[in-house]
């Protein structure tokens, strides 16, 4: 039956994150659905401003998180995608990949799992690396949202440790035909996409790296130049000739990790193993990742708001849920749908 009601999502996002995903496309796509797009001035106090049929956000910090909160309380209706606790979790490089590890999923003929990593708070216990084998890749230990939270190193020797600034997480360089697979979750839609990464570590390169390592940032959002070098063709090869994992295996740990890090809007990475081809390691997990760089974007994300503001299939808190989803505010139906659903 047709709606003629119209829905209004509030978006608090940053500048960049706003000029990227409020295209014209997905505010047109999204219109055609009923839904409005409304910013939202997170400088000014939320709770006076709407009123919104839902609130979706990526902004950072304490100050942020205590106006979700207040305006949830005066609002207890209106979802909040994400819970900012939820979200939480993800700001952490160690808490962000736990939720890989206690995922309980019947693995068959595809395995996964994280590389081996430990957590270094000081420079003292840098001299330390425990049993973890070179190379390995420092990350800063926070993933805030900042540039410096995306500088890396790949370190090829125990002395290129010394050259680090705690806190951080090393973790075991796995070598993987450097190709990264970024698998974008919106809901219960799951679609993956190729992206370059790190090429692989030769016994050689490990031998001969006289500066014991080598800084890197944001290297699978890189563009590859035309007219490049060699390198950069054969790089691009590879990544044409790389074959996706079985989008099956991929929903299975999309769906676990939804369920349980309650989160409607992420991405994670994953790399295959070189040495064991149906084996994989998850290596990052990001909030509200750049959806406009997802083939048809607009279509998937205005479904998504669609089944929100129609109460259906969100992930959200047990409690909170209950609530949503009263037999009188739900309008059933829910056949609204993306091809690779769930
Ligand atoms: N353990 C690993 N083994 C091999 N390559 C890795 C590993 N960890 C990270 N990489 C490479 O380094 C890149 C950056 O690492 P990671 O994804 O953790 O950083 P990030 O800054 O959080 O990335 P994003 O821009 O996706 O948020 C990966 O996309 C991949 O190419
Ligand atoms: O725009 P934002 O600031 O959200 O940047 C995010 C970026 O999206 P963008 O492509 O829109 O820049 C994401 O890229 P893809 O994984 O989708 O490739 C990823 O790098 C996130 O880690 C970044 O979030 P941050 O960790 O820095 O908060
Ligand atoms: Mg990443
Ligand atoms: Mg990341």
């Amino acid at each position: 039956m047709a709606d003629s009601r119209r829905f209004r999502i509030g978006y608090a996002l940053a500048p960049k994150k706003r000029q990227s995903f409020i295209q014209p496309s997905l505010v047109n796509i999204a219109g055609e659905r009923g839904i409005d797009l409304v910013p939202i001035d997170a400088a000014s106090p939320l709770s006076e401003q709407g009123p919104y049929d839902c609130v979706i956000h990526k902004l950072y910090g304490e100050d942020w998180k205590e106006q979700l909160n207040d305006f949830s309380e005066r609002n207890p209706s209106v979802p909040v995608v994400d819970q900012p606790d939820a979200i939480e979790r993800l700001h952490n490089r160690i808490s962000m990949l736990q939720v890989v590890s206690d995922l309980r999923i019947p693995q068959d003929k595809e395995t996964f799992g994280i590389p081996s990593q430990i957590v270094v708070y000081d420079s003292i216990a840098l001299s330390d690396s425990g049993a973890l084998k070179f190379p390995v890749i420092a990350k800063p230990l926070a993933a805030d949202g900042s540039a410096k939270s995306h500088k890396m190193s790949l370190v090829y020797h125990r002395d290129g440790l010394l050259k680090l600034n705690p806190p951080l997480v090393l973790q075991e360089f796995v070598n993987h035909g450097g190709v990264v697979f970024k698998v974008y979750v919106v809901g219960d839609h799951v679609k993956c996409v190729k992206r370059k990464s790190l090429p692989d570590v030769s016994l050689e390169k490990l031998g001969d790296s006289s500066e014991g390592l080598m800084s890197f940032s944001q290297v699978s959002n890189m563009t590859m130049q035309d007219g490049g070098s060699h390198e950069e063709y054969y790089e691009s090869m590879r990544l044409d000739a790389a074959e996706i994992p079985p989008l099956g295996f991929l929903t299975d740990i999309a769906r676990g990790l939804r369920r349980a890090m309650k989160l409607n809007l992420f991405n994670f990475d994953v790399i295959r193993d070189s040495k064991a081809g149906s084996h994989y390691f998850v290596i990052d997990i990001n909030y509200f990742p750049g959806y406009a760089k997802m083939p048809s974007y607009e279509t998937v994300l205005a479904a998504f708001f669609w089944n929100i503001v129609h109460k259906n299939d969100i992930e959200v808190d047990v409690e909170k849920e209950r609530k949503l989803l009263s037999p009188s505010s739900s309008p059933g139906g829910g056949s609204e749908g993306t091809e690779n659903r769930e």
